[in-house]
C-alpha cells in the first residue's frame, strides 16, 4: 500500500511537491529502504530510491532519513514471539497485550485449528499431528502465519506458540526475512501447566492428559532450544508464569511499554 502511494508520487510530471507531501515521500521511502532485505516485501524500493535520487526537484534533504513514525509505516512489522509450555498463559496474556498495546494477535494453534475446519487439503493431516501433540511441518505453518501478516493491515504482531522447533525458526526467517524483536517466554510449571490445561474445556483434541504428556515432551526436546536460541541473542524476556492472570501482566506490561515509539 505504502508502495504504490510511493510511485503515484514518482509520477515525472510531478516535479513540484507540496511540502506536506515531501515528508510523507519521505517517510516512505525511509520505510521502504530499511527493508531492502526482506524477502516478504517488493524488492523494487531500492530502485524507487535512486529513481526519487535523479527527479531534480528532490534535495537530499528529501531523501535523509527522518525520524520515523513506525505507527504508520506498516512495512516494518514489530515482531514478538510468545513462547511456553501447553497451558502456561500464552494466550490469555496476548489478550491482555492486544487491549492495551494494540498488537495483532495471531495464535499459530488457531491457524492450524482454522485450516482443520475450513476443510483445507492440509486439513486431516494437521488434525492427526496436533491428536499427538506433535509439530506440524514448517512449511505449512509458515505459510498460515505469512499470509495472516500480508492480509492484516496491522504492522505489530504478536506470533503465539510459534516457533516450537529450531527448524521452525530458521523457516521462518528464510521466508518472512526477518527476526523477532523481542521474545516472551512464559515459564510455567509442569503441574500448573496441566492443571490448567485440564480445565480450560474448550474442546480442543489435544487437552487430554495422553496429549498433554507429549505436549510436554515435545516442548522440551523442541521448543526450550528455541528459547535458548533467543536467550543467547539477548531478545528473550523470561516471566515467571504462576500467579493471577492480573500478576502476570503487570510482569509483561513493562516489556512493552519500554518498546513504546517502537510498538506503541
Ligand atoms: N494465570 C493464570 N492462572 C490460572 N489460570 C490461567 C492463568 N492464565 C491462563 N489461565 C487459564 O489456563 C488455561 C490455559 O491458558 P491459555 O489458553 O492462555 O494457555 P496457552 O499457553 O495459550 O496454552 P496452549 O499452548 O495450550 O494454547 C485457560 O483456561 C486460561 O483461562
Ligand atoms: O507452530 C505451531 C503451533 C501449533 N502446532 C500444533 O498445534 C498444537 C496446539 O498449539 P497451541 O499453541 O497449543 O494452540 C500443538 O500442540 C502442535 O501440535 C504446531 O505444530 N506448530
Ligand atoms: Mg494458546
Amino acid at each position: 500500500m505504502a508502495l504504490s502511494l510511493l510511485k503515484s508520487f514518482l509520477n515525472p510530471s510531478r516535479k513540484c511537491l507540496a511540502t506536506k507531501h515531501c515528508k510523507t515521500l519521505s517517510n516512505l521511502i525511509w520505510s521502504q529502504y530499511g527493508n531492502l532485505h526482506n524477502p516478504m516485501y517488493d524488492p523494487e524500493p531500492f530502485q524507487v530510491l535512486y529513481r526519487v535520487i535523479s527527479v531534480e526537484s528532490f534535495t537530499t534533504e528529501v531523501v535523509k532519513p527522518v525520524k520515523q513514525d513506525i505507527s504508520s509505516n506498516r512495512t516494518r512489522p514489530f515482531i514478538t514471539f510468545v513462547l511456553g509450555g501447553p497451558g502456561s498463559g500464552k494466550g490469555t496474556q496476548c489478550e491482555k497485550i492486544v487491549e492495551t498495546f494494540g498488537f495483532t494477535h495471531l495464535s499459530a494453534g488457531d491457524l492450524l485449528r482454522k485450516e482443520i475446519s475450513s476443510n483445507s487439503e492440509n486439513g486431516s493431516t494437521i488434525l492427526d499431528i496436533i491428536k499427538e501433540g506433535k509439530i506440524v511441518p514448517s512449511e505449512i505453518t509458515v505459510k498460515l502465519i505469512q499470509r495472516a501478516i500480508q492480509s492484516s493491515e496491522s504492522y505489530k504482531f504478536l506470533i503465539d506458540g510459534f516457533p516450537r522447533s529450531d527448524e521452525n525458526r530458521i523457516a521462518f526467517e528464510r521466508v518472512i526475512g526477518m527476526e523477532p524483536e523481542v521474545v516472551l517466554f512464559f515459564d510455567c510449571p509442569e503441574e500448573e501447566m496441566v492443571k490448567r490445561v485440564l480445565s480450560r474445556n474448550q474442546g480442543r483434541v489435544d487437552d487430554n492428559i495422553e496429549t498433554i504428556k507429549k505436549r510436554l515432551k515435545v516442548f522440551a526436546g523442541s521448543n526450550l532450544p528455541v528459547i535458548n536460541y533467543y536467550s543467547g541473542k539477548g531478545k528473550l524476556r523470561k516471566i515467571d508464569a504462576v500467579g493471577t492472570v492480573d500478576e502476570i501482566f503487570e510482569k509483561v506490561h513493562p516489556i512493552f511499554a519500554a518498546y513504546k515509539g517502537a510498538a506503541s
